[in-house]
């Protein structure tokens, strides 16, 4: 016997309890986030993200280049120019690369070090590669599905915002400016990106499938933090 589907509130319901694996809960996210890195530690954190913003637009690029639908892709296009920015009729948005790259200077990073990625480890790499090739072989329902750990990304921005300036004093404030943008724009993303999801996957098998691919990219993030709490270390409260 075939298993009843979720109706959509229970499969958002569903789709929303995965949060409790998010990197929010990661040892050397709880390290940064409440005050214990040392500057070394957020420098390398900034340093090895920025590989993962960098990856984003690509990966957003692979996911229109599967997707036939003009509506879907004519919103889609809206994260990669947030991403990397634009310059329309006297209007111009530096994005997010640019946003991580001046909180880079924040900490003390200079531009060519995280540019030309010195500080990238291996193990992360892989991580965020794993990432962008899975949105460019699968179906693109499933890769639309993968970004929905953005469900829970507003949380981790905000609680940035709220311990930061007060546990890295040396932190130049305009720096924390790209956290402050994403809490309104992740929001965005996942409407988009869970009523494709919820349209989509509609029989059990499917809603299955779902969260399986939603479990693959918590594990993306999650390995991303054992990278770097391998290379830089975890201290305990
Ligand atoms: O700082 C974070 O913890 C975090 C997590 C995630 C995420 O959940 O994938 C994203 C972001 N930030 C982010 O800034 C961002 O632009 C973004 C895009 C995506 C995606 O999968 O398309 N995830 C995330």
């Amino acid at each position: 016997m075939t298993a009843t589907p979720w109706n959509r509130i229970e499969f958002e319901q569903q789709l929303r309890e995965r949060g409790r694996s998010y990197h929010i809960h990661h040892p050397f996210n709880v390290m940064l986030n409440t005050g214990r890195a040392t500057p070394e530690q957020v420098r390398g954190w900034v340093a090895n993200r920025f590989y993962y913003q960098i990856a984003i637009p690509i990966k957003d690029a692979a996911v229109m280049s599967n997707c036939p639908d003009a509506a879907v892709r004519r919103g889609w296009v809206q994260r990669i120019l947030d991403h990397d920015g634009f310059e329309l009729n006297g209007i111009t948005d530096p994005g997010g690369i640019e946003a991580w790259l001046r909180l880079a200077d924040a900490v003390g990073l200079t531009r060519e070090e995280v540019q030309d990625q010195r500080h990238v480890i291996p193990a992360l790499r892989f991580a965020v590669d794993a990432y962008v090739n899975f949105a460019r072989r699968a179906p693109w329902q499933e890769a639309v599905c993968s970004s929905l750990t953005e469900l829970f990304a507003p949380e981790i921005h905000k609680q940035r915002l709220a311990t930061w300036p007060e546990h890295y004093g040396w932190i130049e404030p305009g720096g924390l400016h790209y956290f402050r943008s994403r809490v309104s724009q992740a929001r965005r993303d996942v409407e988009q990106g869970l009523a494709v999801t919820l349209d989509h996957f509609t029989t059990r098998a499917q809603q299955e499938r779902a969260l399986e691919v939603l479990q693959f990219k918590l594990d993306i993030l999650w390995a991303m933090n054992d990278a770097m709490a391998l290379k830089y270390g975890v201290s305990n409260p």
